[in-house]
């Protein structure tokens, strides 16, 4: 108790409105100790030994792997559980059709029970964060209080945090209240789990009280409570009252070979693309590409009259399986430089970390359950969703204007999904309208970064569809007015709609991808600069046969040919599914979207 009173009674701050909270939550949570994370490499230090002792993290060959640990997950715990994700707006209409609600008041007493008692035998953390450069003109703060040391850890990768910003919050700073909890009390004499969590899961999200409530999961994405929950669910609702736009978006910064410089942001859903986008290495020569941001991106105006986007983040929460130094080099030169998490990867037997994907198998790994493992095995050595965490200071390619508040101004946004079918290479919308259309009838096939079956085909609309913190109608409606708001057009971003997964009839993949993926840059660049060679389809603009650079890639043309064709049967059979997908949102769909739907028919000769 003396503990608890220590972090109660001896508090680093004075802020009255956060010492209230901590107060009234420790009193519901009755935890063992409450401690105050100051951010520091000694605290680093101390809870990665704590959760090395307890069994919770493996530490990792020290020569390669410098400073880094191996945690695994309860095997029932390893993604977003988006059907236990809810959005409480006052009103349900408000929350929309893609979103589960509840009303908020029910749901406060639902969790309040969860939460009574449930930090017992644990300690509660108090995590002072900020999403984005501290030095900001409006800070965006955020306190977390959790009792899972692996999710300290997590936050000191992933975002600014400690006494620093407790600092700068002074006596009086707006923060986003974040609640989590494992929801593991431990009794007097019970033998703890090295991962604890709860059969019972809540992401909960209060979007008109900017507040969140995470309960029963230690797993990244529901726990770690900047990301995906403020930054995008809170934050979409934040940008809806004040002008600006909270995306899942890489950000990223291409230099041509004759030096002129643009800024890229890519849209698409979990498990599709981001981080290697975002940390491409060109496969042509001249070109260059540095990284601003791999997964969240803020969107707002900036004094040019130009939209600007800067990533609240401060490390990479990336798919471990598939990254190596073939497809995303820039992510293993991160990695190399330690200081990094991993979550249900692989352990070689030089305690080194090897997923799928990563050149040959060894003749022997503890795979992500903790058993011996062999290339005869069932099942693979590391989950599809095993993750790695690393600060994003550590990429060797990190653009110099990370730390900038502004962020850098945008010329283009991608969208992309996972198509094995329909969805060409690249299109490029005709206007922002379009681009906007594109965007909202986004499809993508589904992975395992979400519990739930894999590889079916759904609406990701902006690859925001588990994210949208408010009615997904309004929130196309808010695009369209975000549009509106430009004093000229011609300074909003060109918009393209881009698919790396397009496959041929013997399922291999059309298109290499990876670095390659800077050959379709190269034309978005020609586009933007009006010289790219392209043919108007009926679905927008895409490239003419010749026109994406393949100078020394060893693909077949008959392949490219088909990653780039607009087949005019297969979209047919796409518009029965938009009409559904928009038939959902009744009147909030805007008007501006069907009608974008009615042209495009025209355009594919189905007028009925
Ligand atoms: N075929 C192909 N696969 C790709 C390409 N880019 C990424 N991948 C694979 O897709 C998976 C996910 O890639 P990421 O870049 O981690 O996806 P992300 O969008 O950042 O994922 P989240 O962190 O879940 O938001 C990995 O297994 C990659 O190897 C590409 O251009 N072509
Ligand atoms: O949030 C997570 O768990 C990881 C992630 O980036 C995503 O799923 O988009
Ligand atoms: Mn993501």
């Amino acid at each position: 108790m003396d503990a608890v009173k220590t972090g109660l009674n001896q508090p680093p701050t004075q802020h009255p409105r956060l010492l209230d909270w901590v107060k009234e939550v420790a009193e519901l949570t009755t935890p063992d100790r409450v401690v105050w994370c100051d951010g520091s490499d000694e605290e680093w230090d101390r809870l990665t030994s704590e959760l090395v002792a307890f069994g919770t993290l493996t530490k990792l060959n020290e020569e390669k792997r410098p400073d880094s640990f191996l945690a695994r997950t309860d095997p029932t715990d390893v993604a977003r559980v988006e059907e236990r994700t809810f959005i409480c707006s006052h009103d349900k209409a408000d929350a929309g059709p893609t979103n589960n609600w509840m009303d908020p008041e029910q749901m406060r007493g639902i969790m309040t029970d969860l939460y009574r008692g449930c930090m017992k035998g644990r300690t509660m953390y108090i995590i002072p964060f900020c999403m984005g450069p501290i030095e900001a003109e409006n800070p965006m703060f955020g306190v977390e209080i959790t009792d899972s040391a692996y999710v300290v850890a997590s936050m000191h990768i992933m975002t600014r945090m400690g006494s620093k910003v407790l600092e700068a919050m002074g006596d009086d700073a707006q923060f986003v209240p974040a609640l989590h909890s494992v929801g593991a009390p431990l009794e007097p004499g019970q033998t703890d789990v090295p991962w604890p969590s709860n059969e019972t899961k809540y992401i909960t999200h209060f979007p008109e009280d900017r507040e969140i409530w995470s309960f029963g999961s230690g797993y990244g994405g529901n726990s770690l409570l900047g990301k995906k929950c403020y930054s995008l669910r809170i934050g979409s609702a934040m940008g809806r009252d004040n002008g600006w736009l909270a995306e899942h978006m890489l950000i990223l910064r291409l230099t041509s070979p004759e030096g002129k410089v643009y800024h890229i942001t890519g849209a698409f859903p979990s498990a599709c693309g981001k981080t290697n986008l975002a940390m491409l290495e060109p496969t042509i020569p001249g070109w260059k590409v540095e990284t601003l941001g791999d997964d969240i991106a803020w969107l707002r105006y900036g004094e040019d009259g130009r939209l600007w986007a800067m990533n609240p983040e401060y490390g990479l929460f990336g798919v471990a399986p598939g990254t190596d130094y073939k497809t995303n080099p820039n992510a293993m030169r991160t990695l190399e430089k330690g200081h990094s998490l991993y979550t249900n990867v692989a352990l070689t037997d030089d305690g080194d970390i090897w997923w799928e994907g990563m050149g040959e198998a060894p003749d022997h790994l503890i795979d992500w359950h903790g058993n011996d493992w062999t290339p005869n095995s069932k099942g693979p050595s590391s989950h599809p969703n095993s993750r790695f965490c690393t600060p994003i200071k550590q990429c060797p390619v990190l653009a110099e204007q990370y730390d900038d508040p502004r962020g850098v101004p945008i010329d283009a946004i991608l969208f992309g999904g996972r198509r094995a079918s329909t969805i060409p290479l690249v299109t490029q919308a005709r206007d922002w309208v379009h681009g906007v259309y594109m965007g909202a009838t986004l499809s993508s096939e589904t992975t395992a970064a979400a519990t739930g079956k894999v590889g079916v085909v759904r609406r990701d609309p902006m690859a925001m569809l588990p994210f949208i913190g408010y009615n997904a109608g309004d929130y196309f409606n808010h695009w369209i007015s975000v549009g509106k708001a430009a004093d000229d057009a011609q300074k909003l971003p060109s918009v393209f709609y881009v698919n790396w997964f397009r496959r041929g009839e013997d399922g291999r993949f059309l298109w290499p991808g990876f670095g390659e993926n800077a050959r379709v840059l190269k034309w978005v660049v020609e586009r933007l600069e009006g010289r790219g060679e392209a043919v108007e389809s009926p679905i927008g603009f895409v490239p003419t046969p010749g026109a994406i650079d393949i100078s020394g890639l060893d693909t077949d043309p008959e392949d490219l040919a088909a990653s780039v064709r607009v087949d005019v049967e297969e979209w047919k059979e796409e518009i029965p599914l938009v009409e559904e997908w928009f038939a959902k949102f009744g009147d909030k769909l805007p008007a501006m979207l069907w009608a974008e739907l009615d042209a495009l028919k025209q355009r594919l000769g189905m007028n009925d």
